[in-house]
């Protein structure tokens, strides 16, 4: 249904009261998992957290954030922020970017579409570039889905092929980056063989090189230019896994996800992939957030955020597209989800007053993808979305409180002015100190989430309002590699345990309270299964209001 034809009134719940302010907090990277020392948010003093469970265990229950549930292929797909919010606001599931791409590649189709044929023009004479995250994560891109669309794109007369490679030890263990470059190196070769002029051109580590978001830092982008595009990098070398090797040696703290810029030259000495006029390029991750401001500089004409030096003429297509609002980029291979008459949508154009807020580093998750990976104000009379400045240009295990304390005040604020109906929050702290690997700052940051969640909650119950607290996917409750049959840690044969610095298949509580909730309202016992896409229609019947009826069905009701 295009959002023309919508229907957007949401009748009065025949029971549910309208009126009462709600809270939604969202904790993001906090899930439930065995308790041991591993486990930061279990060894962390969490008392608020805590105390949820201990006085209204009736009011407490997990919900599923990962796999089928949030619209990723498999049960073996850990969550992550751009599904677990894309499914708490569209109250739906929806086949997410990792899935489209799959059945595109699969049947062909990403073949023959526009955004390819786009593409392939440039195939007869230019080069065509790669650039993303090289891992199978899942969670921005997939390797399965570079080698298809390189294979795919040879098949189809590519003569000259580039691949920029992004190290990523996020989303996989740290120290993967060297096994992924191996692969790509022999599927390289394979290309090669078949006539192909394939290599690699540059490397970097996702964190320090391009896959910045929400405008956090704008160096990020331009180290990833100028290594990509003109073929400039702080280190130079003739062979990218021995450059890897090397970079390692000389740094003990190196590590994937900060690995420095260094481009690949030959023997001469000269870069072998910069990119040039008449050259092709695709950016292969399917996730949005970490690839928009790549794109703004590929594809924009007026551009202010650094000096490109030379913006070369090129055929450039997205492996989605990234922005739906901005269109951007305006070629793409893999139609994006068409996520529409989202749960934000409805509630403003229901009168609800909306005010969101986060730190940079996750502004855009309680806002862009909230709103299914749009931009912008419904209604700007009615909503109000605050970011406050993430630090930027450190590890934030440095500062793991980050900004909780500042997005708890301004919460606080929004809840005692009685301006709003919802107040809704993403707190980063589990999920972006939880990525360094650092246990003990993860510790901290968890700690500082719950005194975050107190001052709303307590500022709810000054008003007589609702909370609804939750988390997009796990991370901080477990920082160890377990053996996926005793869950036990596995260790090294020094005892060391590998540092899990990924997101995991954990399920994610979800609890509601506050004085305006009704002692008839209760959590039904019959959706064991529940996921994330659960919440939207809750907060609606929270919020006095019913759920539309293809929304995936509320997890309360009224009980006399
Ligand atoms: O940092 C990110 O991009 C991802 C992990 O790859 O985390 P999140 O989904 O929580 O934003
Ligand atoms: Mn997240
Ligand atoms: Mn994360």
């Amino acid at each position: 249904m295009g959002s023309n034809a919508t229907n957007w009134k949401l009748e009065a719940h025949p029971n549910m009261p309208k009126g009462k302010i709600l809270a939604m907090i969202v904790l993001d990277g906090w899930g439930e998992q065995i308790k041991d020392e591993y486990n930061a948010i279990h060894v962390a003093p969490t008392p608020c957290m805590d105390s949820f469970r201990e006085t209204a265990p009736d009011r407490w229950r997990l919900v599923k954030a990962h796999g089928p549930a949030v619209g990723l292929p498999t049960e073996d797909d850990m969550g992550n922020s751009e599904v677990g919010h894309n499914a708490l606001g569209a109250g739906r599931i929806f086949a997410q970017g990792a899935k489209l791409v799959d059945s595109a590649i699969a049947t062909g189709k990403l073949f023959k579409g526009e955004g390819f044929n786009y593409i392939k023009e440039a195939f007869p004479t230019g080069t065509l570039h790669l650039i993303g995250l090289l891992s199978d994560g899942g969670v921005h891109s997939r390797y399965d889905q570079l080698q298809g669309l390189m294979k795919g794109a040879v098949e189809n007369g590519c003569k000259r092929l580039r691949v920029h490679a992004l190290t990523d030890g996020r989303d996989v263990l740290d120290g993967t980056s060297f096994k992924f470059l191996e692969m790509l190196e022999n599927d390289l070769k394979e290309l090669r063989e078949k006539g192909c002029d394939a290599q690699v051109a540059s490397v970097g580590g996702r964190m320090y090189v391009t896959m910045d978001r929400y405008d956090n830092d704008w160096n990020v982008v331009k180290r990833g230019w100028d290594a990509q595009v003109l073929g400039e990098a702080p280190h130079k070398f003739t062979n990218a896994l021995e450059g890897l090797k090397k970079l390692k040696e000389a740094d003990p703290k190196f590590n994937d996800q900060y690995c420095p810029a260094f481009v690949i030259v030959d023997e001469a000495g000269k870069p072998v992939g910069p990119i040039v006029d008449g050259d092709a390029v695709v950016t292969i991750n399917f996730r949005a957030d970490r690839m928009i401001m790549l794109a703004k500089a590929l594809e924009w004409e007026k551009f202010d955020k650094f000096d490109r030096v030379r913006v070369p003429k090129i055929r450039y297509a997205g492996m989605l597209q990234y922005d739906g609002e901005l269109k951007l980029p305006t070629k793409y291979l893999v139609d994006p989800p068409e996520i529409e008459r989202t749960s934000g949508e409805f509630l403003v154009k229901n009168g609800v007053r909306t005010f969101a807020c986060s730190e940079t580093v996750k502004f855009g998750h309680v806002t862009f993808f909230w709103n299914g990976n749009r931009s912008g104000y419904f209604d700007s009379k009615l909503e109000e979305y605050v970011e406050i400045p993430s630090d930027s240009g450190i590890t934030f295990n440095e500062q793991p409180k980050m900004k909780a304390l500042e997005i708890g005040e301004k919460a606080r604020d929004a809840i005692l002015s009685k301006k709003f109906d919802q107040i809704r929050v993403n707190l980063p702290n589990g999920d972006m100190v939880g990525h360094t690997g650092d246990l003990k700052a993860t510790i901290v940051a968890c700690e500082a989430a719950d005194k975050a969640v107190k001052l709303m909650v307590d500022a709810i119950e000054q008003v007589g309002g609702i909370f609804v607290i939750t988390a997009d996917h796990g991370n901080a409750e477990d920082m160890a590699k377990r053996n996926p049959k005793t869950g036990e840690p596995i260790k090294d044969k020094d005892g060391n345990i590998q540092i899990l610095t990924s997101h995991t298949c954990a399920p994610v509580p979800f609890i509601i309270g506050g004085p305006g909730l009704a002692k008839e309202i209760k959590l039904r016992k019959d959706l064991p299964t529940a996921g994330l896409a659960n919440v939207a229609a809750t907060v609606m019947n929270l919020h006095g209001l019913v759920a539309p009826s293809d929304y995936e069905p509320s997890m309360v009701e009224w009980v006399k």
